[in-house]
């Protein structure tokens, strides 16, 4: 055990691998950690589709009147208290790439990601290898996106161009360990039917788009799939949303008796939206792989939760309050889905992460029946 005085330790445990234990009290609303991703990107739909997103860091790159304008196919004009909108100032630092003209929301961005990787990997022509790869990726993967061939991309490119390779690989390496056996069950999720044949085109396309030195042992047969593997598991989600930001700071902000207009304003605005894109596809979107927030396990009872403040920086907080031994847990399956029985709970995570659920709530209810209730079945289905 690696004892700091951060509020938590990682330990291991023999079924679960390694584990976030508090080693102080945490209430509710606590922030437990905050970091950066060892390395991001945002979906190929995603972008593809328009959404304006920093090119590292993933923030909006647009107005909320923008926002609402393309989200609902330009049937609302307009939005209201439109100085709550924290793009609107910060427009003057965005600065473009100068060779492939993608956008990044600050100087320092373009800089950090230039540094990290985007050396490596900035193509100004479209009929490049890379642009290539995406495209093959996109007519494997349609939205809603959850995995994304350019953050593998990414990682390849901080390793080569880290100033120490050796560390970088061992990062990589220790974001989670596995059997050959469940890396092909997860990349046979994560690919569908076809995965054979499409992980080799995939590998291919990395070895024509990339120069690689440093990375090789990714990109062996079985390297590779452990890579795809690896992504399919610790890849989490990250989403930002300028009208999420606007509509927050509006509900801090406003007076009491603007509230209602407000309250109007937004339902209609997620009633257009709901039919133009759906629902689903409100956000700027994509993934990432965070050091410390990988080692967490998942619980149907977890006392954590993972968000998102605007940016690509995690923040995990404390849904309940949390004791020094405490194992701390995040939720793999959407909050509304954890009410579903253990059966249906444990055939997901079997599914969609290979792995048979340990966790409390699990073990309490080890003589429940093996049976799938009505409730359940849409989610099985998913
Ligand atoms: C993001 S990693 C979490 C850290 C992991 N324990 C490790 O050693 O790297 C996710 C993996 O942890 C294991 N895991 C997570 N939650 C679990 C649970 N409730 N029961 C059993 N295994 C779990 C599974 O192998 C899963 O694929």
């Amino acid at each position: 055990m690696d004892i700091d005085d951060k509020g938590y330790i990682v330990t291991h445990d023999s079924i679960k691998g390694k584990c976030l234990v508090a080693t102080k009290h945490f209430k509710t609303d606590d922030l437990i950690l905050e970091e950066e991703p060892f390395v991001s990107c945002q979906f190929s739909w995603n972008s593809l589709y328009g959404y304006r997103a920093c090119n590292h860091c993933l923030c909006p790159l647009e107005t909320v009147t923008e926002n609402v304008i393309r989200l609902t196919n330009a049937a609302i004009l307009e939005v209201p208290f439109e100085e709550y909108c924290t793009v609107k100032d910060k427009i003057q630092n965005f600065v473009q790439c100068e060779s492939c003209k993608v956008w990044y929301c600050s100087a320092r961005c373009l800089e950090t990601a230039y540094n990290r990787y985007h050396q490596l990997l900035c193509r100004p022509d479209s009929n490049d290898s890379l642009h290539h790869l995406e495209e093959l990726w996109r007519t494997m993967h349609y939205p809603p996106e959850s995995h994304n061939i350019m953050l593998l991309c990414r990682l390849l490119a901080t390793i080569e161009l880290s100033p120490s390779p050796h560390t970088a690989n061992q990062i990589v390496s220790n974001f989670c360990h596995r059997t050959e056996n469940e890396n092909e069950k997860l990349v046979h999720k994560m690919l569908g039917e076809k995965f054979a044949e499409q992980i080799e085109q995939l590998r291919f396309g990395v070895l024509k788009s990339m120069t690689i030195r440093e990375s090789s042992q990714w990109l062996t047969p079985s390297g590779f799939k452990s890579l795809l593997a690896l992504i399919g598991t610790n890849g989490q989600g990250v989403g930002t949303s300028v009208f999420q930001q606007w509509s927050n700071n509006c509900k801090k902000n406003l007076p009491p008796d603007q509230i209602e207009l407000f309250e109007q304003f937004v339902d209609n605005a997620y009633d257009a939206m709901e039919q133009v894109v759906g629902i689903d596809f409100l956000d700027n979107e994509g993934s990432a792989l965070f050091q410390e927030h990988s080692s967490i396990n998942h619980s149907c009872f977890p006392n954590a939760a993972s968000v998102f403040n605007g940016d690509h920086v995690l923040r995990l907080i404390a849904i309940r309050p949390i004791e020094p031994g405490d194992e701390i847990n995040t939720s793999y399956i959407a909050p509304c889905e954890l009410i579903h029985s253990r059966h249906t709970r444990q055939k997901y995570l079997q599914e969609n992460y290979v792995f048979t659920c340990q966790c409390i709530k699990c073990k309490e209810q080890i003589n429940d029946p093996e049976v799938t209730s009505d409730d359940d079945s849409e989610m099985e289905d998913n």
